[in-house]
């Protein structure tokens, strides 16, 4: 414990300092400004009679507010560079800025950005220099294009004369340009064009005093605009924000972003304005709080605000509301003379992100004919990349190839070490290793977390709110996006409705909304606890995997006391998901196949191996698919072997309910009320140096002539990975006796984990479900089995690959959770721990069924006693055996119509008796009973 304390404490102390790149980073920019700062203040403050280059003599004061060498520095650039020097000190700034920008974060740099940025730089400038020597008066004894200039325009005025060189330069300049800032010239022409489109749809319907499309359920389109009180609070607010839905080609600006103005962004949605005023002042990591402040929520506390609704005339009057958003020349303006770091972000989050719905050739379905018109140019036709529909969306969910390599090269050291003996992944047990000093596994055996995704950025999400907003519009929906809380998988947009709209609406159209917004998957959350909206979860375009150790080695679970502590992964918000098994008290987990359950299930198991040792917590693990849980074969955990055998699991289910039952008279008889109780008597009794004797324990019970003392009761955990097969095996009689432990082994401190990957009702009945609290819904493929195992939907439209909800004892609201992820090689390194601690003592009474009467089910007789009850079919059936010579669980199900469940106990009882053999290698059985005679 005392490790991880450390541990943590050292990554906290870790993380408020600078690494080293993020230190030469730092201090580059500060060195780049004070150069910008001397540059500017020695070019301005340049005086002629100065000690220079360009003087041969000179006495009194230096002149220049930089002294001396600003002298010489400011002589030196105006005489290089004329005019051109002073955007010089702005362009050392901003390169300061650019390597800064980025500190936090680990990325490799991109050297053919940076390689095309520099050609850029060096063309602009040269290009510029020889346009200003052109066209420029020169100033002091200076040329305006400086020495630079000078050279360049006597070299090209001989070739092609003053026109042809001011050409040349111009578009070498425009090439330049495109080179540092990655701003295609199409887009610039493309905005230009757009905006005067816009800017004559809106003249045209000025003209004509056409009035907008009224939206939201609360339309009154009969409201008088002349109602409005532009001075009353209450009413200003909202019409501003309409008037903005109204306005396309507003909207349409703020979609601009790919073309990083962060101005632009800023002054089109003041809600979103708001938060990100909060949010920039947070920490380099995107906190996940992106609320909006009480101005925006003065609509919503107002008494009944009256809906109103504004034409686009109207909308002219109140153009003085303090959060207008800006008119659209001021924005194109800004759009133009963006500076290059932005740009820079711009392009490095467009190229990390292909194909993201911020591309210029989003189409916004409610623009105008106009705008719809010029996107037509840019629809794709075909796939260029040759791929197949299924290939892509397999591309899609690949798990990038590192999460293989430190398992790969475990293999290639383990071959090495065992080259000559036996074949290395045919070994089983580890050749007596060493006893860890510390008393449970240390975390770093664990992999590392690696970073495995690139967070959108503010502008990104910003982009993705409008998005929504819009889209909703074209389904008559309004919303205003009040929160943003971006994850490591998804991101949840907090959504205000209008007055009146139904969330069903927006449930009902969730897939429409998936397409419309193009995402797999669309998650609608109907109440979110505590606040008047509702949650819109979209999955990021960049996935973060959730490693194991980030979670043990969080916070909550460290401190979580409980030996039956479990990680399950991260919340929406990146926080720890972190459960106490003890009080879940059991748990469901379903989701289809290749959903992430046995990762669930490994991670929970691997976290409490992490939290107790034996003697706190036992397993036993029933594995019907016999690979999952077999690695755990061996640790000191274990109660029994890993049951694969069903029948071998339907007596280990007897045996705990017969445990159950035992330690409920030993706490009765010790007069305590769960397990807790019970070993803090043990512990005070055996501090007290009075072991209690077992009460329970009778003269020939055992060799002993006196009772045994009562010792330390661990928890046990029953663990079932498959539960649907040992329902179809073993039939009813495993759902009767889940429930029966499930409604008692609480206190006795016996816990149930049953995964399966069929969540229909013949597998999670009625009985189990109500006595199963706690369920864990991986990605399901329909709606109904969402409801089979949450009550609600919302699990169909889960992301896989760990994606969850979770829903806690007692809760009626799911919690996203997403999983997190241990491989193999991690599950081996810490059963490799354990084992190294010690062996297991298995109680062979487990699987062989001998566990007396407090094993059995009310009415239920000792197996194969006279008492068995058989099915009543039982008869029929034998006679359609014998007579047809085929006893295959089908046939019976066809020919009585009943189903699988009662057939196959049929079946068994038919082998019991004799009648038919023991399944054979391909699951046939023989008939062995004779035909019946020939009837009259
Ligand atoms: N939390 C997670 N993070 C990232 N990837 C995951 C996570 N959980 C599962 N996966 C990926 O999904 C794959 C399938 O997971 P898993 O084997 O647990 O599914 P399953 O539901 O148990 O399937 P089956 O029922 O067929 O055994 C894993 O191999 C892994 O690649």
């Amino acid at each position: 414990m005392e490790f991880f304390l450390r541990q943590e404490q050292k990554q906290t102390d870790t993380s408020r300092r600078l690494n080293g790149k993020q230190r030469l980073k730092e201090s580059a920019l500060i060195i780049a400004l004070l150069s910008a700062v001397f540059f500017l203040v020695s070019l301005l403050s340049y005086d002629s009679s100065d000690p220079s280059w360009s003087q041969t003599a000179w006495d009194g004061p230096v002149q220049n507010a930089a002294g001396n060498a600003g002298a010489w520095v400011a002589d030196t650039l105006f005489f290089a560079l004329g005019t051109l020097a002073y955007p010089l000190p702005f362009l050392l700034l901003l390169g300061g800025w650019v390597f800064f920008r980025r500190r936090s974060e680990s990325e490799p740099l991109n050297y053919t950005i940076l390689a095309t940025r520099i050609l850029g730089v060096v063309l602009l400038l040269l290009t510029s220099c020889g346009l200003a020597d052109l066209n420029f008066d020169d100033f002091w004894f200076f040329s305006s294009g400086g020495v630079v200039g000078d050279v360049l325009t006597e070299l090209s005025m001989p070739l092609f004369n003053l026109l042809g060189t001011t050409l040349v330069f111009m578009f070498l300049w425009a090439a330049g340009f495109t080179l540092f800032t990655g701003i295609s010239w199409l887009t610039i022409v493309d905005t230009l064009g757009e905006k005067t489109l816009s800017a004559i749809t809106w003249l045209v319907n000025r003209a004509r005093g056409d009035k907008p499309q009224m939206i939201g359920s609360t339309v009154d389109t009969s409201e008088p605009a002349e109602d409005v009180d532009e001075s009353d609070p209450l009413f200003a607010k909202p019409v501003a924000k309409k008037r903005e839905l109204a306005d396309v080609s507003l909207l349409n600006k703020a979609q601009r972003v790919d073309e990083g103005d962060e101005d632009n962004v800023v002054t089109v949605p003041p809600v979103i304005h708001a938060a990100m005023a909060t949010n920039a002042a947070s920490s380099e990591r995107k906190e996940p709080v992106m609320t909006l402040e009480p101005e925006i929520e003065e609509p919503v506390i107002a008494p009944e605000p009256k809906p109103v609704f504004v034409s686009n005339s109207q909308e002219a009057e109140i153009n003085d509301d303090a959060e207008v958003p800006a008119e659209p020349e001021q924005v194109n303006q800004t759009l133009i003379s963006e500076t290059a770091s932005e740009e820079a972000s711009s392009e490095e989050s467009m190229a990390e992100s292909d194909g993201a719905p911020w591309d210029d050739d989003v189409n916004f379905g409610s623009t105008e004919s106009v705008v719809i018109e010029e996107t037509r140019e840019d629809i794709v036709i075909g796939n260029t990349d040759g791929l197949s529909e299924l290939d892509r969306a397999q591309a899609e969910s690949v798990i990038p190839d590192e999460e293989e390599d430190p398992f790969l090269e475990t293999i290639r050291e383990a071959q090495k070490n065992a080259a000559g003996a036996v074949h290395p992944f045919l070994i089983k047990d580890e050749p007596n290793l060493p006893k860890p000093k510390e008393p449970l596994p240390t975390i770093d055996l664990l992999d590392p977390p690696r970073n495995t995704a690139t967070r959108a950025s503010d502008e990104e999400l910003q982009y993705q709110a409008r998005l929504i907003e819009t889209r909703l519009e074209e389904y008559k929906i309004k919303v205003t996006v009040k929160g943003i809380f971006p994850g490591p998988v998804i991101t949840r947009f907090e959504l205000e409705l209008a007055p009146g709209v139904k969330v069903s609406r927006i449930m009902s159209l969730s897939k429409d909304i998936a397409r419309s917004l193009s995402t797999s998957a669309v998650r609608v959350v109907d109440v979110i606890p505590g606040k008047p909206y509702i949650g819109l979860e979209l999955p990021n375009t960049s996935r973060e995997t959730v490693f194991m150790s980030e979670v043990v080695a969080s916070e909550r679970f460290q401190s979580s006391k409980s030996p039956l502590s479990v990680v399950l992964g991260k919340d929406i918000a990146g926080e720890a998901i972190v459960t106490d098994l003890a009080k879940a008290p059991h748990m469901l987990v379903a989701g289809t196949t290749g959903s992430g359950k046995s990762v669930g299930v490994n991670v929970m198991i691997v976290s409490m191996l992490y939290k107790a040792g034996p003697d706190d917590v036992r397993f036993i693990m029933i594995d019907p698919k016999m690979l999952e849980l077999s690695v755990y074969e061996g640790i000191p955990h274990l109660l029994t072997e890993v049951v694969t055998d069903m029948k071998d699991a339907a007596n280990a289910l007897r045996w705990s309910v017969a445990e159950m039952e035992r330690r409920y008279k030993l706490m009765s008889a010790l007069g305590v009320r769960n397990i807790a109780g019970y070993n803090d008597k043990i512990r005070e009794a055996a501090e007290a140096d009075h072991p209690i004797p077992d009460p329970l324990w009778k003269p020939g019970d055992s060799m002993d002539e006196t009772a045994p003392v009562l010792e330390k009761l661990p928890y046990i955990v029953v663990i079932v990975d498959e539960f649907a097969d040992l329902m179809m095996v073993v039939g009813k009689k495993v759902e009767e006796l889940i429930a029966r432990l499930a409604q008692k082994a609480r206190a006795a401190g016996i816990h149930l984990v049953l995964a399966t990957q069929r969540p229909s009702v013949d597998v999670i009945t009625g009985l189990i479900k109500a006595n199963i609290p706690t369920r864990m819904a991986f990605t399901v493929s329909t709606k109904t089995d969402s409801r089979t195992i949450l009550d609600q939907g919302g699990a169909e439209s889960l992301l896989g690959m760990g994606d969850m909800l979770f829903m806690p004892n007692g809760s009626n609201h799911p919690a996203r959770v997403h999983g997190a992820f241990v491989n193999d090689d991690e599950v081996h390194r810490v059963v490799s721990n354990w084992k190294a601690r010690g062996k297991p003592q298995y109680i062979t009474e487990i699987t062989s069924g001998d566990q007396g009467s407090d094993g059995l089910l009310p009415g239920e007789a000792p197996e194969g006693g006279d008492g068995e009850e058989l099915d009543q079919l039982f008869d029929q059936v034998v006679e359609f055996v014998t007579e047809s010579r085929r006893a295959s669980v089908s046939g019976v199900q066809r020919r009585f119509k009943i189903g699988y469940n009662r057939a196959a106990r049929i079946v068994e009882q038919l082998e019991v008796q004799g009648i038919v053999s023991p399944p054979g290698h391909n699951s046939n059985r023989e008939v062995l009973a004779p035909p019946p005679p020939p009837r009259d």
